[in-house]
């Protein structure tokens, strides 16, 4: 046979498990962002597992329609939804006071919810960062503490995952506030594993490549579709891109029995993409010019 770049295979299709059936039964998963994109993947497949599912982030009526969808999914528990901004610490008590009062603690958090679009750097306004930054790192660190000191103080032990992306070791030109705010988070995984470990609590990290979406917003999808019109494929080491469920496989190994002593650590799922170099480094066209602006303050 020919040997042609064909990139990596396919992954089994959706609705396959990749561990065994009931792993999650009697265990309650908090998803935040779980209503659409890679969040409700994640959470379909926690559910395919048996999890109980708390789903959480700000848009009420997206979360009831993947609520239903959610608790259709073969096998899944009980499905709550929780409007829920991840900024507001006491909003994020509520939300885990009427998960407890529902469903019980939960047992594993995703930390999944985000903010993004593409910028120049030095177009961000004060707020754009602040927005951007304060749900992808401070949001976070809101459900990581709340869900923290709960398990603390009821001395159970807890899984955590928080989604990341490669840019918190490369630095993301495009995608300041984002690439500084996935950073932190990467670091907190790194710390709390350690101040945790003792008492029971695991937390990794997770980093989806290119995975698009039905749900992406259109800042990128509109960004990816003009930095490479129909060839997106051709642009990845693995000649594909990532398929929703491939991630929340991932997502249900790290939190499960069989990941207890991985912790700390953040799993790579995007086909070797963040480790792409060439041999001739290609030309370097300035961040304005690829997000098609016009010069700064003209
Ligand atoms: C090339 C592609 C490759 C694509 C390559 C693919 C790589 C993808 C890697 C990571 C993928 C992800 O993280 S995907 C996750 C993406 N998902 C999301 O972002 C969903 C949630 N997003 C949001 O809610 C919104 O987009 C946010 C972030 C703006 C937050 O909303 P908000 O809190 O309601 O804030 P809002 O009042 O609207 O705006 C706050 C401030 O931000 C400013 N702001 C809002 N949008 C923009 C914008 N597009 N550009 C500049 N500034 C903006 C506003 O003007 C305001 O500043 P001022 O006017 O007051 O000064
Ligand atoms: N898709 C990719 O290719 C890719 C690549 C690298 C990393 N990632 C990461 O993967 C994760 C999921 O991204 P996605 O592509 O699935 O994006 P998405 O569909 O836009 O998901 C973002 C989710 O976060 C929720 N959210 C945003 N702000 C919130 C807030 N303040 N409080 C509560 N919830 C909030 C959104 O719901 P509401 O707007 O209703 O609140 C939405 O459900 C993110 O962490 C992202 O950084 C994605």
């Amino acid at each position: 046979m020919e040997n042609l770049p064909r990139g990596l295979p396919a992954p089994p299709p959706p609705g396959a498990a990749a561990l065994p059936p009931g792993t999650y039964a009697g265990q309650v998963v908090l998803v935040t962002g779980g209503g659409t994109g890679l969040g409700k993947a994640i959470a379909t497949e926690f559910a395919r597992l048996g999890a109980d599912l708390v789903i959480a982030s700000r848009r009420a009526e997206q979360l009831e329609a993947a609520r239903r969808e959610l608790a259709a999914v073969p096998g899944a528990g009980r499905v709550a939804a929780a409007a829920c901004d991840i900024r507001d610490p006491e909003r994020v008590a509520e939300v885990f006071d009427a998960a407890e009062a529902a469903l019980g603690l939960p047992d594993v958090l995703v930390n999944n919810a985000a903010a993004n679009f593409p910028s120049p750097a030095e177009d961000l306004s004060p707020n754009a960062w602040r927005a951007v930054v304060d749900i992808t790192l401070t949001g976070t660190w809101f459900m990581t503490r709340e869900f923290g000191r709960r398990h603390l103080a009821a001395g159970t032990p807890g899984s955590i995952v928080n989604i990341g992306a490669s840019y918190a070791w490369t630095g993301g030109p495009g995608f300041s506030h984002s690439a500084a705010a996935k950073a932190g988070v990467k670091s907190l995984v790194e710390t709390l594993a350690v101040e945790w470990g003792p008492y029971g609590i695991q937390i990794n990290g997770l980093v989806p490549g290119l995975f698009p979406h039905a749900d992406m917003t259109e800042d990128i999808r509109g960004g990816l579709e003009r930095a490479a019109p129909g060839a997106r494929d051709a642009r990845q080491p693995a000649l594909r891109v990532g398929a929703p469920h491939e991630l929340g496989w991932a997502a249900t190994f790290l939190a499960s029995p069989y990941a207890r002593f991985v912790t700390g650590h953040t799993l790579v799922v995007d086909g070797a993409n963040w480790q792409r170099r060439s041999v001739v480094a290609p030309e370097v066209v300035p961040v304005r010019e690829q997000l098609g602006r016009g010069p700064f303050g003209g």
